[in-house]
């Protein structure tokens, strides 16, 4: 069996899924795609030698009796509208990261999906399928440090022209905030954000980097900084702190070289290389997982509590406090036993 995709948004990483489905994963194929920009929805079928109907709009391609499930990678602001489609419409959707904008948006999708009484939402974080992070999990999960205390992070990326505004909290911090709930199996209550000197490499008016610290309910304090624009190259740090123990995020592999009296080995320039094994995985599980009618990856529920979460950031950044996380008890429909990934 082959779970018939529609894709809406072939922009960067819509033509990133669509090439992995296509060429180096199994069970998907790639039957529909829509763009507003029409021409990057032709190219793509141009590029990949698709079957597939270019469609006018994401609800037509949604609404399409050909389309078993929907992969949204549009631009963030229009997530929730298909998202909340695809649920309606019955259909499993893959929405990258952010699930809505805003909190009330997430919730929206939340209450909706919860209404339909089918889990049908995947949320697009794929740090929870690198194998660096699973066996990080797998090591806590384990014993092997004891028990955690602290968490020392930075998320740094080489340079983000297209960044403003508060989009390395909103666009880059998201990862940490859904990786390290998943790595600690905790949840967040408070957090305060500091805002170093600024690099002269950012964008005008964009502050850049961020020092952000965050407690869990289990008491853990996470310091994570996160620096869009570091110059050397895309890094991210992941380092667990545990009562006997300490356990660091593994290093992308990369060879070791001795030569003129210096050791120096590569460090990655871009998150797509850095991640590729991960979105590889991921969308290769949410294929199998929905062909079995089933869903185990990041759920409405997680992008909900990311959102949350972004929100208290924001208000931190702007107050300068240290600003109280206040989590609604998770659905039931949510807890529910899965595979946990
Ligand atoms: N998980 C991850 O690591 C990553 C996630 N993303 C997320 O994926 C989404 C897309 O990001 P990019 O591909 O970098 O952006 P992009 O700008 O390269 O592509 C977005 C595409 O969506 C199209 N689009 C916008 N509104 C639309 C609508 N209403 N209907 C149909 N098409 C529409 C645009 O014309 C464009 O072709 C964003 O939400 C971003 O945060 C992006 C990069 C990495
Ligand atoms: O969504 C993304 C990418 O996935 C990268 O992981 C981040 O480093 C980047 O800043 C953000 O745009």
């Amino acid at each position: 069996m082959v779970l018939k995709i529609g894709v809406i948004g072939t922009g960067a990483i819509g033509k990133d899924h669509i090439h992995r489905i296509t060429n180096t994963l199994n069970g998907g194929e790639i039957i529909a795609v829509t763009d507003v920009n029409p021409e990057q929805a032709e190219a793509v079928v141009e590029t990949e030698n698709l079957n597939a109907e270019i469609f006018k709009d994401g609800h037509a391609l949604i609404q399409s009796p050909n389309v078993d499930a929907v992969v949204v990678t549009s631009w963030g602001p229009t997530h929730e509208e298909f998202v909340l489609a695809s649920i309606a419409a019955g259909k499993p959707v893959f929405c990258e990261k952010p699930l809505a904008t805003t909190a009330e948006g997430c919730k929206r999708i939340v209450d909706a999906e919860v209404e339909s009484g089918k889990q049908l939402v995947t949320v697009g974080f794929m740090r929870r399928y690198d194998q660096g992070y699973r066996a990080l999990k797998k090591t806590i999960k384990e014993n092997q440090i004891g028990t955690p205390l602290m968490l020392h992070c930075a998320h740094r990326n080489q340079n983000a022209p297209a960044f403003h505004g508060d989009m390395p909290i909103t666009d880059s911090f998201v990862h940490e905030i859904d990786i390290l709930r998943w790595l600690l199996q905790d949840d967040y209550v408070s957090v305060q954000v500091i805002q170093p000197r600024r690099t002269r490499f950012a964008n005008d008016g964009m502050q850049d980097s961020y020092m952000i610290l965050l407690e869990t309910k289990e008491g853990i304090r996470i310091d994570a900084e996160v620096f869009v624009n570091c110059q050397y190259g895309y890094d991210v740090q992941c380092q667990v702190v545990g009562d006997t123990g300490i356990a660091n995020l593994p290093e992308p592999a990369s060879v070791v070289v001795r030569k003129d009296a210096k050791l120096s080995s590569d460090i990655l320039t871009d998150w797509k290389p850095r991640f590729i094994d991960a979105y590889d995985v991921e969308i290769q599980e949410w294929i199998d997982a929905t062909l079995k009618g089933e869903m185990n990856g990041p759920s409405a529920w997680d992008g909900y509590v990311v959102s949350v979460t972004v929100d208290a950031c924001l208000e931190a950044k702007n107050s300068e406090k240290i600003i109280p996380i206040d989590l609604p008890e998770c659905p039931s429909f949510y807890r529910e036993a899965k595979v946990e990934v």
